[in-house]
């Protein structure tokens, strides 16, 4: 039995289906990519499994537990955290006092009992923001935020963590250390689950990839495996490189793929991982 397991969730609003039969898994100890083309449900599978969307239909299993109508805080008891889109740290705050906050918070305690210094300080270096310590939040880049947001997560020693886009905002180097750390925590048997656009990024440092189209799990898989099925490949480039070779074969036609500028950035990159 995986940490995580969404069983044949659906979600609907009103007349829009925006996860249609979805069910996946992800392990502790694995990083575990959810993509897909925008619109794809993938940020309304997130809200199913933190606890802010009720399922219209489905199951959603946390570390041995059915939690579907479980609140929130209540999965963020039993070791669910999550980072959001959006960024939620307190701006008129520095970037120590909001991991220090975020320890109050999940210890349940306000104002009593401090965390030790060295815990917030340790995890400020963890996360590669320990030089911003004394910055306020709201004046920081936005990538260096969305460490800071992973900083108040971790501050709750999750068994999962649910990462949403974590990556944007980062420079390169920024994004390899980023993986690093993904890495490190896996390593420490967290389990990990984000969505993510970065491909080079998901393909390097995932495990197991779930890719969700129209709210369906269209292929689940080892990087090498998404990066060459041909049904990821039709939902992110409008059409696979075999059936392009095919037509080009038959025709003599241009190759599909030189219109590949036209694609949104995600697909060009997913054209351009390396096999
Ligand atoms: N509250 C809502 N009311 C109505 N429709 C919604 C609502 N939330 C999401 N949708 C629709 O559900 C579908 C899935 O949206 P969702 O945001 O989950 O996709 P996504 O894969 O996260 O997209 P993106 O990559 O652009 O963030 C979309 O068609 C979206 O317009």
């Amino acid at each position: 039995m995986s940490l995580l397991e969404i069983d044949d969730v659906v979600v609907q609003f009103g007349g829009v289906t925006a996860v249609d039969g979805a069910s996946f898994a992800a392990g502790a100890g694995r990083i575990t990519g959810l993509i897909g083309p925008n619109g794809a449900g993938k940020t309304t599978c997130f809200n199913v499994i933190s606890g802010l969307q009720r399922p219209t239909k489905g199951a959603v299993r946390f570390d041995g537990r059915t939690v579907t109508s479980m609140p929130v805080h209540r999965r963020s008891k039993r070791g669910m955290g999550r980072t959001f889109q959006r960024l939620e740290a307190f701006g008129s705050l520095s970037v120590r006092d909001n991991v220090r906050v975020a320890f109050d918070i999940h210890r349940g305690v306000t104002g009593l009992v401090r965390p030790a210094a060295a815990n917030v300080d340790a995890l400020l270096e963890r996360v590669g923001i320990a030089a911003y310590a004394r910055e306020r939040a709201d004046a920081i880049p936005t990538g260096t935020a969305r460490l800071l947001e992973l900083a108040r997560c971790l501050a709750g020693d999750p068994k999962m963590l649910l990462l949403d886009e974590p990556s944007s905002g980062l420079d390169e180097a920024e994004t390899d250390a980023f993986g690093e750390l993904l890495a490190g925590l896996a390593a420490e048997g967290r389990g990990i689950l984000m969505v993510e656009h970065d491909m080079d990024l998901v393909m390097t440092v995932c495990d197991e990839i779930h890719v969700l189209d129209f709210g369906r799990v269209i292929a689940s898989g080892a990087p090498a495996d998404i990066r060459s099925d041909r049904r990821v490949q039709e939902a992110y480039l409008g059409y696979s490189e075999d059936a392009a070779d095919d037509a080009e074969a038959s025709t003599g036609d241009a190759d599909p793929a030189d219109t590949r500028h036209d694609l949104p950035p995600v697909a060009a990159e997913l054209s351009e991982v390396p096999r």
